[in-house]
């Protein structure tokens, strides 16, 4: 909290006085009482009931995003890795999926954007979430370095009557930017929003491309993805969790891009606690 900042009240914060009340009784007796144990369900519900609760309050995934997250999710990715078809072990949990999708798609929406980028496609149920809110003659760019999942979604983007709205660039994101930049002469050529959801630890390049190639119009929105790194950024520790699993190059790559963006004097930031972190980013000059 800043010095002129208010307190905060969500379900973490209820979480967190849960915790430290059983924290602070657990460090006086042996074993936990009954009370401790009904404060640590509590606390338990609290974290694991959150995403889930925000998906049946929010709308449901869009008709255009449906064939696209089922495909997703029935797809045989271990085999496709074992045959060395995919340049990743790629899996179903690497879409945004439907709250996410929706969330992408409001933004384009009231954005009222007309050229949207895409930096990380995946299967694209979220590329098909931008697509459907742009404008006759708008387009969305999405730039994806796996070839296997351009063919895996060229079919389901016709099928969703949308191909006409994307274009899909295959290959490193960083050398697209830096091509794509060539193009882009003047602020009305830049693109209206923009979604960072790719390799984390190419973050900060592709932050400092978009601005310094001029990528983003003025007042334009940059989304990035995972920016609350699954808590690493302010918990010291999770990384030696041997069950969570968590790399430690993405984590510091995220800290690091946090600290930059916080820095920059070109944008303002707020970073917003949807699913794994969500930052709002606009560029101000
Ligand atoms: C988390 S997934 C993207 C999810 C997708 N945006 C969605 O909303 O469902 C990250 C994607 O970034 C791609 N990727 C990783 N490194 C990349 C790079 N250097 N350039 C372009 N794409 C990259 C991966 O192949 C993967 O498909």
């Amino acid at each position: 909290m800043s010095d002129i900042d208010v307190p905060v009240e969500s379900p973490l914060t209820s979480a967190s006085k849960l915790l430290s009340s059983v924290v602070s009784q657990l460090s006086t007796s042996s074993a936990p009482s009954s009370e401790q144990l009904r404060q640590l369900q509590l606390v338990s519900s609290l974290l694991s009931g959150l995403d889930p609760y925000l998906d049946s309050v929010s709308s449901p995934a869009p008709a255009v995003q449906r064939p696209l997250l089922k495909a997703t999710a029935e797809h045989d990715w271990v085999s496709a890795w074992s045959r060395k078809q995919t340049l990743f072990q790629l899996s179903a949990a690497w879409s945004a999926g439907a709250y996410e999708g929706n969330f992408v798609g409001l933004l384009t929406k009231l954005t009222r954007a007309k050229k949207a980028l895409e930096i990380g496609m995946f299967t694209g149920t979220t590329t098909v979430c931008i697509a459907q809110h742009l404008p006759e003659g708008g387009k969305v760019t999405a730039l994806e370095i796996d070839p296997y999942l351009d063919t895996f979604t060229r079919p389901l983007f016709s099928q969703t009557g949308l191909s006409d709205k994307i274009d899909v660039k295959v290959g490193n994101a960083v050398h697209h930017l830096q091509a794509m930049s060539q193009n882009i002469l003047s602020d009305q050529e830049a693109y209206d929003i923009i979604f960072i959801d790719a390799d984390k630890p190419g973050y900060t390049t592709y932050f400092k491309t978009i601005l310094e190639k001029g990528l983003l119009k003025k007042d334009g929105l940059l989304v990035v993805d995972n920016t609350l790194y699954k808590g690493t950024p302010w918990t010291e520790g999770l990384v030696e969790e041997e069950m969570l699993s968590i790399g430690k190059e993405n984590a510091d790559a995220i800290k690091e891009f946090n600290k930059v963006v916080r820095e920059d004097k070109r944008v303002e930031v707020v970073v917003l606690p949807v699913r794994d972190g969500v930052s709002l980013i606009m560029r101000k000059e």
